[in-house]
């Protein structure tokens, strides 16, 4: 079902002035052979009502014959900006980025970033972008998670079919995802909700079950059989099930890098807009499957880089998985039970 272009164009200008978007400020929009025209139109069109000075950067694709998927978060590290010193300093030159494309982990990002340029990711299509237009309920929600995340030492997550690993933490941040981009510097994904951070540097140690149910992501299927995974010093080891282990061991063994098995990053959705079913509703191409990554309650974890957190690890693999029905628990206090938040529930908007 398509969203009004009303609708759309609303939606942007709630994220826009979640944003901080000021008259005069120079906005980018990135684009290239994905972007969706309904949300690039009203983009500008928001963005220019705004009173912003917007211009458009077409970016030409690459890693097609590389990534064995079209799925734009599959496929990491080299990007359109690779070399690219003219977008590069358009981009840095700019207050907000809006990245229609999919610009994700990338050293060219960092760089835009440190000059101050806001950048926020929008590439689900326009009905999932509306239903899930962030909210200030929603940035109290996942600061406070990311909040207590920063300051743990130790996450243990456990689940009934026999998850038991234990990630050890400290040397990396805690992030935040709640899709809008409020300070100078900050990266953003919209739609999204959830708090995440990075195991210390080969602390990561147990095993992890998935259970029938779960998803795999860029695959964005629901696996029928468990798969057993194997985690020892911040590395899988061995990946062991029915086929959807063995689709998913072959994809990851097609890139060739040992850093393809490194645990990435780790952490808990906090959307109540977003649902675990909908993935199903989709055909696979037509979202990158934000519904499952920020679910309220999952665990999400994923393999491959570390880049993003400041690590030195930038493998092209990409792996996300979120988990129903897990209990993960900070320092010994339980912040998410048998999938279920246990922070009081969304933080209740402040009355219109
Ligand atoms: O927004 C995102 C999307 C993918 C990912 O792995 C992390 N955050």
């Amino acid at each position: 079902m398509s969203v009004s272009d009303h609708d759309l164009m609303q939606a942007w200008k709630q994220v826009l002035s979640l944003s901080k978007l000021e008259r005069g400020q120079l906005v980018t929009v990135l684009t290239s052979s994905s972007t969706h025209p309904q949300t690039l139109s009203t983009a500008i069109l928001a963005a220019v009502s705004m009173g912003a000075i917007v211009n458009r950067l077409d970016l030409l694709p690459v890693n097609g014959e590389k990534a064995l998927s079209r799925d734009s978060l599959a496929y990491l590290g080299t990007t359109p900006l690779t070399g690219n010193r003219a977008a590069i300093a358009a981009l840095k030159e700019s207050d907000l980025v809006l990245d229609l494309m999919t610009l994700l982990f990338s050293p060219e990002q960092h760089e835009i970033l440190k000059a101050g340029t806001k950048i926020l990711l929008a590439v689900e299509p326009p009905e999932v972008l509306v239903r899930m237009v962030p909210t200030m309920a929603d940035r109290a929600r996942v600061a406070a998670a990311s909040a207590k995340l920063g300051k743990a030492k130790e996450m243990h997550v456990t689940s009934p079919a026999g998850t038991d690993v234990r990630f050890k933490l400290g040397q990396f941040p805690a992030i935040s995802e709640y899709g809008f981009v409020d300070e100078p510097g900050r990266w953003d994904h919209w739609p999204s909700g959830f708090a995440l951070t990075w195991a210390n540097e080969g602390e990561a140690d147990g095993m992890i079950v998935m259970e029938r149910g779960d998803i795999l992501l860029p695959m964005k299927s629901y696996i029928q059989d468990r798969i057993h995974f194997r985690i020892e010093k911040g590395f899988v080891t061995s990946i062991e099930g029915g086929v959807d282990a063995e689709i998913l061991s072959e994809y990851m063994a097609s890139y060739n890098d040992r850093d393809a098995y490194a645990m990435s990053h780790i952490g808990w959705g906090l959307q109540p807009r977003a649902k675990w079913s909908t993935l199903g509703l989709y055909d696979r191409e037509a979202t990158i499957g934000m519904d499952a990554r920020a679910f309220e309650g999952n665990f999400l974890f994923s393999f491959g880089p570390n880049n993003e957190a400041g690590g030195s690890r930038t493998t092209a693999c990409h792996i996300d998985i979120p988990m129903r029905n897990c209990t993960i628990a900070l320092d010994g206090e339980e912040v998410v039970r048998n999938g279920k938040v246990l922070d009081g529930g969304p933080v209740r908007e402040a009355a219109e």
